[in-house]
């Protein structure tokens, strides 16, 4: 396989509705699409999942289109490739800058997929046939993010994770579990905590939470083991977990007892399946965390995610969740809180290149 011709799509979407964390709120969203084009004239799709601002990990849309442009695309285009497992090797004199890495990665995951006539998910060596998803509601006033989940239930969502900071999660999770006794739920804290909030933090044991997500430094592997120790709930690692390596080192310090695989965090769906594999071999459940992202990454989640041992619904809403309109036909629908998996080659759904122009602010051609 030959990639003879990248090409970048600098987009940026309005939000259906502002997003909300720890860290800020979002109401349009940049990102990067890629096209990689091989020799028969074939078009492999991938996205660059990073945000404008480095609040999540330190890449940045521009950050990753200087990674791209002057480093990887030109390693790329010279590289004769017969396994898109192959490519985290041609990057490894790149550190790190792992979601520009990806964003080429899952574009020669597709052209690999659509030359093998299988889909993305049969290349992984993922079987189901559809997945159950969650939904993630954003930090709101306690009654709204209440009324969010209602609607989302309506929807068919299996699985509901509320975003949570220090000033607003006791009485939260209170007004959530009053309203659903049963609801299978999470919090996400996004690093808002540090070990002098463990009183905190050990008082949500109250809420029979299905696990809490990061509540600590991303480097913190350590303070999250301490913390683990001492509260009931399972905590769940995201931030923290760029490698393998970074998986291995929190199961065997008891950091977590679930690890959230994105593969844009990890640098691309082969280090994901990487992950997961070990994972499953130490009896870790794993989860596909969500980036608000576009159709393109969002299908290759559903593929991910029909691994064995993604046993837990992900983030992994449908389109419309957060777009208008995406940028894939047809878009990610829900089924009675679920996913199907796309059985066509490759991707399984086709990028809509009227919507993709319409959201283009730049192009670049390589
Ligand atoms: O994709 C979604 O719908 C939201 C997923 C989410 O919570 C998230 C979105 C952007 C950045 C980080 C996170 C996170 O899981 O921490
Ligand atoms: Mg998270």
């Amino acid at each position: 396989m030959n990639v003879q011709q990248a090409m970048l799509y600098v987009t940026e979407m309005d939000l259906v509705v502002p997003f909300a964390a720890s860290y800020g709120v979002y109401r349009k969203r940049e990102s990067i699409v890629v096209e990689l084009r091989d020799e028969d004239g074939r078009s492999g799709w991938g996205e660059v999942v990073a945000f404008s601002e480095p609040w999540y990990t330190e890449e940045t849309v521009r950050t990753a289109l200087h990674m791209l442009q002057d480093f990887l695309i030109p390693v790329l285009l010279q590289a004769d490739i017969s396994h898109p497992a192959e490519v985290p090797g041609l990057f490894s004199h790149v550190k790190r800058n792992h979601m520009a890495k990806a964003g080429l990665e899952g574009a020669v995951w597709d052209l690999y997929a659509q030359w093998q006539e299988q889909s993305l998910a049969q290349s992984l060596g993922a079987a189901r046939r559809e997945i159950e998803v969650g939904v993630v509601i954003g930090l709101d006033e306690p009654m709204k993010m209440a009324a969010a989940i209602e609607r989302y239930a309506a929807d068919g969502y299996r699985r509901f994770k509320v975003k949570i900071k220090p000033e607003n999660d006791y009485a939260l999770l209170q007004t959530i579990r009053r309203a659903f006794p049963d609801l299978p739920l999470m919090a996400d804290a996004n690093s808002a905590y540090t070990l002098r909030d463990m009183k905190q933090l050990q008082r949500l044991d109250d809420f029979q939470l299905m696990m809490i997500e990061q509540p600590l430094a991303d480097n913190d592997f350590l303070d999250h083991a301490v913390l683990q120790q001492a509260i009931r709930t399972p905590v769940c690692l995201d931030e923290s977990i760029h490698t393998l390596e970074d998986a291995r080192i929190a199961l065997q310090l008891g950091s977590c007892r679930i690890i959230n695989i994105k593969a844009g965090r990890v640098g691309g769906l082969t280090e994901a399946v990487r992950i997961h594999d070990y994972c499953r071999e130490h009896g870790v459940p794993v989860w596909c965390g969500g980036m608000v992202e576009m159709g393109i990454s969002r299908v290759q989640n559903v593929a991910l995610a029909a691994l064995p041992n993604f046993s837990i619904p992900g983030d992994i809403s449908a389109s419309s969740r957060h777009w208008q309109r995406d940028i894939i036909v047809p878009e990610v629908t829900l089924q009675n809180g679920k996913v199907r998996v796309p059985a066509g080659a490759g991707l399984g759904h086709a990028v809509d290149r009227e919507q993709l122009k319409k959201i283009t602010k730049q192009f670049i051609s390589m």
